[in-house]
C-alpha cells in the first residue's frame, strides 16, 4: 500500500471538496504511465474515490509540455510473456473503467503532449479542458510502435468518434492540436494561453489551466453534468453506422488502404481493423478482449520491437550531445535558392531565425521564394497556420542577390551545385563578408568536407549539414564533420537542426558519408539487376514490397542518385559513423 504522504510522482492537492491530483514523474522530461506512476496514481484514485469530503478529481500535469506521454514503453520490453501483456492491457483496461464509472466528476486538464495511454486516461475522465497552444497535442500513436492502443481507446474512440474519423487517428496514429480536438467533439473547453511574452509562461499557463478546471468541476459538482448533444450530423453518421452494409464498406476502403501503403508489411494496422470490426458486431465487451488480445499478439512480434528500438534511436537523435553552443544561433543565410535551399529556409522561419536567402539571379531566387510561399498559403488552406502566423513567419524570410548584411549571420549553410570548386570559391568570397564567430555548412552528399576547407581561414568553422529532398517532409539531417571541425561548430550546427525539427546522425568525413554510401551498395546491385535483364517496373515492384519507400529503379532516375552512382565516390572507404 502506497504511503499517500510519500508520493514521488504525484503531488496531491485540495481546494474547498476538490482534489487536484498532479502528475509529475521523477527525474523525468515527460510524464508517462509507467509501473512507477501506476503505483501512486491507483492509490491515490482509491483513497479520493472513497473519501466523502471529496467531491471532484482533477487531473493534471505540473509538467510542461506534456500531460501524459502514454503508457512507459520500456515496460513492454521488459514484460517476459504474450500472458502478461495480455493481462497488462486488462489491468489498463479496468483503470480506465474505474475512473470512466466514478461518481465523482473527474476532469482532465491537459496542457502538451495527450498521448498514447495519456490519451486513454483523458477519454475516461468526463471532462476534458485542453490549452489552445502549439504543444498540446492528442493522438494515440501506438500503431507506430507496432502496437495499438490498449487501454480501451480503441472503444473510447469508436464511441466519441465517426468510424471514419476514429480509424483515421488509430491507424495513423497521427496528432492533433487542441483545436482539431475541441472540433471532433473529443475535448470539452479550450483555454486560451496567457501572452507568451510573460516569464515562466508554461508555469503560469498550467495554473491558469488549473484554476479553470477547478471552476468547472465545482460547477459540475452544484449542477451535475450534461449529456454532450450531438448534433445533426453526428446523429446522421451513427445512424449509417448501425448499417452493417455501410460499415463494412468503409472498413474495406480502410483495408485496402492500408494494403497500398504497407504492402501488408506491418501486422499493427490489420489487427486494429479485426478489432475494431469485432467491436461493431459484437459490443464494447468483446471489443475490450479483442484489443487486450490484439495488443499482447502485437507487443511480442519482431516488428513492435523493430519500431520500439527506432523510437528509441530517433529520441537519442534529438539529443545534442555537444551540449549548448557558444553564442545563441539567431540569423541563417542560405546560399542557393534551389529547390534544397528554399526547402532549409522554408524549415527555419517558422522556427523564429531570421533568414537570408540568396541567390545570383532575381529568377532563380523568385523560384524559391515562390516555393515557400506557396508551402504556408497550403498550410493556411489545412488551417495549420492562421494569416497572422503566416505573415509572421515570412518576415523572418529576406530574399536577395547582393551579399548585403551578411555581417549579422551566425551561420551560412550553401546549397549550391555540386562543385568542388564552386563550394570552395563560396566560402572564400564569404570569409570576406561573415563576421568572426559565423560557421560554414555546406548542404553536400558527396564532397568532402575538408576539401572545400582546404582554402578556408577558419577551417574548424566547416561543415556538411546534408539536408533530404523535399526538406519540408523529411526528417533526416545528416551532419558531417571534418578532421578539424571543432566541437563548437558541431554543436552550432546540431542546434540548429533540431530547432528545424530534424533528427541528426553525425559522421564522419569519409567517402559517401552514411546516407550516399547506403544507396552506393543498392545501385550495384541495381545495375547487376539490370545487366541480368530485369525491368525497372519489376525492380521497383520488388523493393517496395519489400518495404522501401519508393523503388529503387525510380530512387536512380531522380537526379542525385545517378550523379552519385556515376563515380563521383572515391575510390577508398574508411569507418563512417561517429
Ligand atoms: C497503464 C498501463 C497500460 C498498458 C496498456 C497499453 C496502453 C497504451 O495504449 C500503450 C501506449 O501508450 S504506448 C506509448 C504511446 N506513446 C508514444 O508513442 C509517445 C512517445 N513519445 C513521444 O512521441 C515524445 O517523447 C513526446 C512527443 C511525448 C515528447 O517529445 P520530446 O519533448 O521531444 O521528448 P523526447 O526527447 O522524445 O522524450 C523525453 C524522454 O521521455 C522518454 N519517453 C517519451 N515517451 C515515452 C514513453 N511513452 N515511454 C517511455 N519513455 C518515454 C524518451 O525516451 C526520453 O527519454 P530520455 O531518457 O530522456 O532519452
Amino acid at each position: 500500500m502506497t504511503d499517500l504522504q510519500q508520493l514521488k510522482n504525484i503531488k496531491l492537492d485540495y481546494e474547498d471538496n476538490i482534489a487536484i491530483v498532479q502528475l509529475n514523474q521523477e527525474n523525468s522530461k515527460v510524464n508517462i504511465l509507467s509501473r512507477k506512476m501506476m503505483n501512486e496514481f491507483v492509490p491515490v484514485f482509491n483513497h479520493l474515490k472513497n473519501d466523502d469530503n471529496i467531491k471532484g478529481i482533477i487531473v493534471i500535469s505540473a509538467k510542461p509540455g506534456s500531460f501524459i506521454a502514454g503508457a512507459d514503453i520500456n515496460m513492454f520490453e521488459s514484460v517476459k510473456s504474450r500472458d502478461e501483456l495480455y493481462q497488462m492491457s486488462r489491468n489498463g483496461q479496468e483503470i480506465m473503467n474505474q475512473i470512466e464509472q466514478s461518481s465523482k466528476p473527474i476532469i482532465a486538464a491537459i496542457a502538451g503532449s495527450c498521448l498514447g495511454g495519456g490519451f486513454e486516461v483523458a477519454l475516461a475522465c468526463h471532462y476534458r479542458i485542453a490549452m489552445n497552444d502549439k504543444r498540446t497535442g492528442f493522438g494515440v500513436p501506438e500503431v507506430k510502435l507496432g502496437l495499438l492502443p490498449g487501454a480501451g481507446g480503441t472503444q473510447r474512440l469508436l464511441k466519441n468518434l465517426s468510424l471514419s474519423d476514429a480509424l483515421d487517428l488509430i491507424l495513423a496514429g497521427k496528432e492533433i492540436k487542441a483545436k482539431k480536438a475541441k472540433a471532433m467533439g473529443l475535448v470539452d473547453i479550450l483555454v486560451e494561453p496567457i501572452r507568451s511574452d510573460v516569464q515562466d509562461i508554461e508555469e503560469q499557463n498550467i495554473e491558469y489551466l488549473r484554476s479553470i478546471a477547478i471552476r468547472k468541476v465545482k460547477e459540475i459538482v452544484v449542477q451535475k453534468p450534461t449529456k454532450r448533444k450531438f448534433g445533426l450530423m453526428e446523429n446522421i453518421k451513427s445512424i449509417i453506422m448501425l448499417n452493417s452494409y455501410v460499415r463494412n464498406y468503409i472498413l474495406s476502403q480502410a483495408q485496402a488502404k492500408v494494403m497500398s501503403q504497407t504492402q501488408g508489411l506491418y501486422p499493427a494496422p490489420l489487427k486494429i481493423l479485426d478489432v475494431i470490426q469485432q467491436t461493431l458486431e459484437n459490443g464494447s465487451k468483446v471489443g475490450l478482449n479483442a484489443e487486450a488480445e490484439a495488443f499482447a499478439d502485437l507487443a511480442i512480434t519482431n516488428e513492435a520491437k523493430a519500431l520500439i528500438s527506432l523510437f528509441h534511436g530517433r529520441t537519442e537523435c534529438k539529443k545534442n550531445k555537444y551540449g549548448k553552443p557558444e553564442r545563441e544561433i539567431k540569423t541563417i543565410a542560405i546560399i542557393g535558392a534551389g529547390a534544397i535551399g528554399a526547402g532549409i529556409a522554408h524549415v527555419s522561419i517558422d522556427k523564429d531565425f531570421q533568414v537570408i536567402l540568396y541567390d545570383t539571379t532575381s529568377s532563380a531566387l523568385y523560384h524559391g521564394q515562390s516555393q515557400i510561399i506557396k508551402s504556408y498559403q497550403n498550410y493556411i488552406k489545412r488551417n495549420r497556420i492562421t494569416s497572422t502566423e503566416y505573415s509572421r513567419i515570412l518576415s523572418n524570410l529576406n530574399c536577395q542577390t547582393t551579399f548585403d548584411n551578411l555581417e549579422k549571420c551566425d551561420i551560412i549553410i550553401e546549397s549550391v551545385f555540386e562543385d568542388l570548386k564552386l563550394k570552395q570559391n563560396i566560402l572564400n568570397e564569404l570569409e570576406q563578408y561573415i563576421p568572426e564567430h559565423c560557421i560554414f555548412a555546406s548542404n553536400t552528399y558527396i564532397l568532402s568536407i575538408h576539401q572545400i576547407a582546404a582554402n578556408s581561414r577558419r577551417p574548424h568553422k566547416v561543415i556538411g549539414m546534408h539536408y533530404f529532398s523535399p526538406v519540408d517532409k523529411v526528417e533526416l539531417l545528416e551532419i558531417i564533420r571534418a578532421k578539424q571541425t571543432s566541437d563548437n561548430t558541431i554543436c552550432t550546427a546540431v542546434s540548429v537542426g533540431l530547432k528545424q525539427g530534424k533528427i541528426i546522425i553525425i559522421v564522419n568525413d569519409s567517402p559517401g558519408f552514411y546516407t550516399t554510401r547506403l544507396l552506393i551498395f543498392s545501385f550495384i546491385e541495381l545495375f547487376y539487376l539490370l545487366q541480368e535483364g530485369l525491368l525497372p517496373n519489376d525492380i521497383d515492384k520488388a523493393t517496395k514490397k519489400f518495404g522501401f519507400h519508393i523503388g529503387l529503379a525510380i530512387l536512380l532516375d531522380s537526379g542525385v542518385a545517378s550523379r552519385v552512382a556515376i563515380g563521383q565516390l572515391p575510390p577508398k572507404s574508411n569507418s563512417i559513423a561517429t
